[in-house]
């Protein structure tokens, strides 16, 4: 593995990258430009990518993570922010023009049977790109160039393997295969999303040496997208913690593992089965499920699941409704049913940092403050309350207002980078 502190050069500087989805696209919202959903997949994001370092890609499903790889390699076109490559910019070039930078940028996938063509032989399949970038000259050049790069990837004896079919090969040497075919163009950059999650165990660490073995020999700097950080330890130098399209915390191995700062990356750190390092994530994390990534939580985004969230951490309607979702699901039945007449149509909260909560047809404003304060008072450490600032009466309902919140950058510590204002300077 490479060390951080040796002098190292950028291969790619990335800044503020965007890669918005557009959702349910209605006629006016096409017309004006304005007003469609989208699925901030990548949302702000910004690094840079040494040259020969390893840089891991973690997070639970989706969290952009491979879209970020995708976005890197041009897969998926950004709507914002810059791509560099060696200081040139891919963001925005047309396919024309990147279609040549390809040979310097390549993917190896999850599904090695997925991504290789059943009808090909290795050898057909892996001159294929030496043809397409014209690498080779000739037919002696290119097969040459396809035996020594299986012989790289150990599918030797190379004459047996040059002819065989895909179908052939088991899932490990599959995935050889596809690593072959990945390097063959000498690419500066290779994007592994889950290289090894379909693998058998007993092979899946074999597939990880193999690849460190060939960044060492062939000067390669990888991005490992995967959910798994026990393998995200054992293969990275530096390791970016993905949550709904950005990047909560970066930093070494040592900076996550020893110390991360982070809530999200502590949670995923408790959560890492040990001693088995090659099973999947627990979904033990911290209240609920990851929100929808098409309007995702105001403020910081994880504060709804954050236990160590406070005031200024962005809450707004969208907890408060939770809250009181949460309470009823455990109430009794007749609890429920006096509370819940208190309260109007609470569909109607819109999302912000205020809201005017209706009460119940023919309720007094006054009983629904009443009721708020008790729910406050029974459970007063509830970090949504820290949020709020004010609960007030009006004619129809009840106006609750939150603290201001405020989505944290990444913010220099000690150790790694981390977007949380736990972190944030004075
Ligand atoms: N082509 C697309 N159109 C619309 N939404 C998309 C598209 N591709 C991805 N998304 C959405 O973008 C978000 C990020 O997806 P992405 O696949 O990058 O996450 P991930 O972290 O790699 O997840 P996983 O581990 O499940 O692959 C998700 O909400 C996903 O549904």
């Amino acid at each position: 593995m490479t060390a951080i502190t040796e002098a190292t050069k950028t291969l790619m500087e990335i800044r503020d990258l965007q890669v918005h989805f557009a959702l349910h696209e209605t006629f006016k919202s096409r017309i004006t430009g304005r007003g469609g959903r989208a699925v901030k997949a990548v949302d702000g994001v910004s690094f840079d990518l040494e040259e020969g370092e390893v840089l891991g890609l973690v997070g639970e499903s989706g969290s952009g993570k491979t879209t970020l790889g995708r976005a890197l390699l041009g897969l998926v076109r950004p709507t914002g922010g810059s791509v560099k490559l060696r200081g040139e910019e891919l963001a925005g070039l047309p396919e024309r023009q990147l279609r040549p930078k390809r040979r310097h940028l390549q993917m190896v996938f999850q599904d090695p049977h997925a991504s290789l063509n059943p009808g090909m032989t290795l050898e057909t399949a892996l001159a294929h790109p030496l043809q397409i970038h014209k690498l080779t000259s000739g037919a002696a050049e290119t097969k040459a160039k396809v035996r020594e790069v299986l012989e790289l990837v150990n599918l030797s004896p190379v004459d047996q393997f040059s002819y065989r079919l895909p179908g052939d090969l088991s899932g490990g040497q599959k995935q050889r295969a596809a690593i072959a075919r990945a390097i063959i163009t000498s690419p500066d950059l290779v994007v592994a999303d889950e290289p090894i999650s379909m693998l058998d165990m007993s092979v899946r660490a074999k597939i990880l040496d193999l690849m460190i073995d060939l960044k060492k020999r062939l000067g390669l700097t990888y991005v490992y997208v995967t959910h798994d950080l026990a393998s995200a330890k054992f293969f990275c130098d530096r390791v970016a913690i993905m949550y709904l399209g950005r990047i909560v915390e970066i930093g070494t191995v040592e900076q996550i593992f020893n110390d991360p700062k982070h809530p999200y990356t502590q949670a995923l750190i408790r959560a890492i089965p040990e001693p088995d390092p090659t099973k999947a994530l627990p979904r033990d994390l911290p209240r609920g499920e990851v929100p929808d990534a098409a309007a995702p939580p105001l403020g910081c985004s994880f504060h709804p699941r954050c236990p160590k969230a406070f005031g200024p951490c962005g809450w707004e309607t969208r907890d408060l409704r939770s809250i009181l979702d949460e309470r009823w699901t455990n109430a009794g039945e007749e609890a429920y049913t006096t509370e819940r007449g208190l309260f109007g149509d609470l569909e109607k909260l819109e999302i912000g940092h205020e809201a005017v909560v209706p009460a119940g047809s023919g309720r007094d404003p006054s009983e629904l403050v009443k009721m708020l304060e008790e729910i406050r008072a029974e459970d007063p450490d509830e970090p949504l309350w820290k949020g709020v600032k004010d609960i007030q009466p009006e004619t129809h309902g009840v106006r609750v207002t939150f603290e201001p919140g405020i989505d944290p950058e990444l913010y220099d510590t000690d150790g790694s980078r981390v977007a949380c204002l736990l972190y944030k300077p004075e």
